[in-house]
């Protein structure tokens, strides 16, 4: 879905007043009424709002809605057209773009000044001509993937997100380390925001109903909209900060909280903000085992959870392999990535905690945590684990390390009917993977200067990129259903994707099985883990004898 976005000098019906027949914005509006016909796909919504405030009330609202989420500007290009000098005085059209970038990092939105545009419809007709290129580029899977990882925000403009526009957002050395919220944000009411408008919340009420979701290991975050997923992590982090002493704002906490869900994608099948909480919660489970009395250590690791995977593109590290933008100079690519984001976002919205963990000698607990979700430094902690007898042998990074690492890996843990939906989610996030590796093996290595239209002119398995045409929002709703069945079935679901059981086998016994039973044989009140495994994968191996 691709919004149109009017802003304003309206009436309430929407239409141009007396006052302003004759001005800019009326040219504008008439010139993109005669070009939009061109382009009649282009977009689906047309909304004219009356300011910035409405505008980004609109954006947030939407991105809100419950999941498939069609409205969560990621499954097409919108446009924001406004005129700085009479609508928004305050917005050049460089803050536009960096207020988006900061605060809406992975949707894709542009803008147009009229202002600045000379009103030719020639001016308009190449915008719209672009905004097509891109939205061809959102409706493959292929090269949407390749553009999140590859395109370097230097070489040519594009309205669609890539992770090195994410990455410049918050290093971009003309800008301080940290910038004051800025006032049109810090202004909405968040919690207004996460309340339907006839709904009367009890806040004791809702607090505890957060609070005893989440703590049970029958936790599952696949089964809440987006708005719980925020409540989930909100009052989680706000009992932590409270017994932590590091107290936050509702307000500020909530921004934070949808500031991360924005930069995670919501249109990835596995690595999302349904992850993201899935981790959060089952690290602070885990630490209740393992270090119940350390608060501190507590919140910066349900932190550290909730920021490990922060724009993660769905793909993994080897894929990056032939590509040589900044990113790649680490070694642990993606987790360094989904730190420096998460540690920038932290920073702006919670200066306290980035203060905390960047002091003096302690330990970045925040940065040891994420960057040790890293899958090749896996066999390294399973030999930490297999050296130790006990917790005290144990240093604080390595500890902590092995508590966010169980927490990535844990949807193995998960009852039978749970695990099994992560299971799903991750296939079918790897057959993505599948395509674009089998895309690179071609003659295409991607580069900076990589033009996605000519490597689909050229691309031999030219049938692969369209099959993946156009699916995100159909393969969203599929799964969704099979997701949501009142009486889920696992049967049903190997009925359509057979390969589950091979790959969860796999993972178990290449991984996770030997993980968490040295974990369990270290700590013994933390064997249910290691037992469920056995139990689900006892459950997939007779599921592959069956299907002989
Ligand atoms: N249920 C699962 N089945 C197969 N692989 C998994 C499963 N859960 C996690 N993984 C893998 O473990 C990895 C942990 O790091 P990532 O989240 O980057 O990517 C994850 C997947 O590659």
């Amino acid at each position: 879905m691709s919004t149109l976005f009017l802003i304003g000098n309206v009436d309430i019906t929407g239409t141009a007043t007396e006052s302003n027949k004759n001005d800019d914005f009326t040219t504008m509006l008439s010139a993109l009424e005669d070009t939009t016909t061109n382009y009649d796909n282009l977009f689906q919504r047309k909304l004219i709002l009356p300011d910035l405030d409405s505008l980004l009330w609109r954006i947030y609202s939407d991105r809100l809605l419950p999941l498939p989420n069609n409205l969560n500007y990621e499954t097409g290009i919108s446009l924001v057209v406004y005129h700085s000098d009479k609508i928004l005085p305050q917005m050049n059209i460089r803050q536009m773009n960096h207020l988006f970038k900061q605060y809406f990092a992975t949707l894709n939105i542009c803008f147009i000044d009229i202002s600045i545009m000379d009103n030719s419809t020639n001016n308009y007709m190449n915008i719209l001509h672009d905004i097509q290129d891109d939205l061809a580029i959102t409706r493959n899977r292929v090269l949407k993937m390749n553009h999140w990882m590859n395109h370097s925000a230097t070489s040519c403009s594009s309205s669609v997100y890539s992770m090195m526009r994410q990455f410049n957002a918050y290093n971009d050395v003309s800008i301080k380390d940290r910038e004051p919220i800025p006032r049109v944000i810090r202004n909405i009411d968040f919690q207004r925001l996460l309340t339907q408008p006839d709904e009367l919340i009890l806040e004791n009420d809702e607090e505890k109903k957060y609070l005893d979701l989440l703590s049970t290991w029958n936790f599952s975050a696949l089964n809440l909209n987006t708005i719980e997923l925020i409540k989930c992590g909100f009052y989680l982090i706000r009992k932590l900060s409270k017994l932590a002493n590091v107290p936050i704002t509702d307000n500020k906490l909530y921004l934070l909280l949808i500031t991360v869900e924005l930069s995670y994608h919501q249109i990835n099948k596995f690595h999302n903000f349904r992850h993201c909480i899935d981790v959060m919660q089952a690290c602070w489970q885990i630490c209740e085992y393992i270090i119940p009395e350390n608060h501190m250590t507590k919140l910066l690791l349900a932190l550290a959870a909730t920021g490990h995977d922060i724009g993660h593109p769905g793909t993994n590290n080897s894929l990056f392999i032939n590509s040589n933008n900044e990113l790649t100079k680490n070694t642990s690519i993606l987790e360094s990535f989904h730190y420096n984001i998460f540690n920038h976002i932290l920073g702006n919205h919670w200066s306290k905690i980035n203060s905390i963990t960047t002091a003096g000698s302690t330990n970045n607990l925040i940065e040891k945590g994420i960057l040790a979700t890293d899958m090749s430094l896996h066999s390294s902690y399973v030999e930490i684990l297999t050296q130790k007898k006990d917790k005290s042998e144990f240093t604080m990074t390595e500890l902590i390390s092995i508590i966010v690492k169980a927490a990535d890996i844990s949807n193995v843990t998960r009852p039978l009917n749970i695990s099994a939906k992560w299971a799903l989610l991750i296939t079918l996030e790897f057959g993505d993977c599948a395509l674009l590796q089998n895309f690179y093996k071609g003659e295409n290595n991607p580069n900076n200067d990589v033009n996605c239209f000519e490597l689909l002119k050229t691309h031999p398995c030219k049938e692969h990129l369209t099959k993946a045409d156009n699916i995100d929002m159909d393969t969203e709703i599929e799964i969704y259903e099979l997701l949501h069945q009142m009486n889920f079935d696992i049967d049903n679901l190997l009925k359509k994707y057979p390969m589950i059981p091979n790959g969860q086998i796999f993972f178990i016994d290449t991984f996770a099985y030997k993980f968490f039973n040295k974990l369990s044989e270290v700590f013994p009140n933390l064997k249910f883990l290691v037992d469920t495994i056995v139990e689900n994968k006892n459950y997939w191996v007779q599921k592959k004898e069956e299907q002989k």
